[in-house]
């Protein structure tokens, strides 16, 4: 059965701009924002703390089987810093945000993460990891890669997701 309307997820490394596209596009389409850390969070998902990276653990498994009965139904944004684990059926596009290491650097010193955990995460972006792991995960044909480096590219990147999303309901005659 088709979905009334589908269901997008955006990953990309921590500092790429994830949760400022998604607030954007939310402007623009009725659809729910899920944003997994911070539900892992409130719906008790987390199976520990990195001390190290100084970040919390997610449960996997958990967060499936808590989101699995409301995203079937789509209408949702999923963003979170990774993707291999989602069930595949989840998702009808995913768009993967990709910034420049210096610009990105500078985001997460600004965001006050300590040295390593701004290494691993720039490492993370230098090895394109995110868009391996996407590409590796869903059908490489929905899988999208987005430039986020400055202001512009954030209104390109808000415009081509609101985009996909009147056309996909165009092709499928359903409302957004
Ligand atoms: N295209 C952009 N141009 C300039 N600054 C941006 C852009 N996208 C995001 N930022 C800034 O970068 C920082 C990280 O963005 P955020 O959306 O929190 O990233 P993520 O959700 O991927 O961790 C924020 O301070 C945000 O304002």
């Amino acid at each position: 059965m088709t979905r009334a309307k589908p269901n997008i997820l955006i990953t990309g490394t921590p500092g790429v701009g994830k949760s400022t596209l998604c607030s954007e596009v939310l402007k623009c389409v009725d659809f729910e924002w899920l944003e997994i850390s911070k539900i892992a969070k409130s719906r008790d998902c987390l199976s520990g703390y990195d001390e190290k990276l100084h970040c919390p653990i997610l449960d996997e498994d958990k967060i499936i089987d808590e989101l699995d009965p409301i995203v079937e139904s789509g209408g949702k944004i999923i963003e979170y810093h990774g993707c291999d684990f989602f069930p595949e059926r989840w998702f009808d596009v995913v768009f993967v945000l990709r910034t420049n290491n210096t610009v990105l650097y500078d985001r997460l010193k600004e965001r006050g993460y300590n040295d390593l955990k701004i290494r691993q995460n720039v490492e993370c972006e230098i090895f394109q990891s995110i868009l391996e792991e996407a590409m590796e995960s869903y059908d490489q044909k929905i899988v999208s890669e987005l430039h986020n480096n400055d202001t512009k590219d954030m209104e390109n990147n808000i415009k081509t997701v609101v985009d996909w999303i009147n056309e996909w309901s165009k092709i499928t005659g359903k409302k957004n």
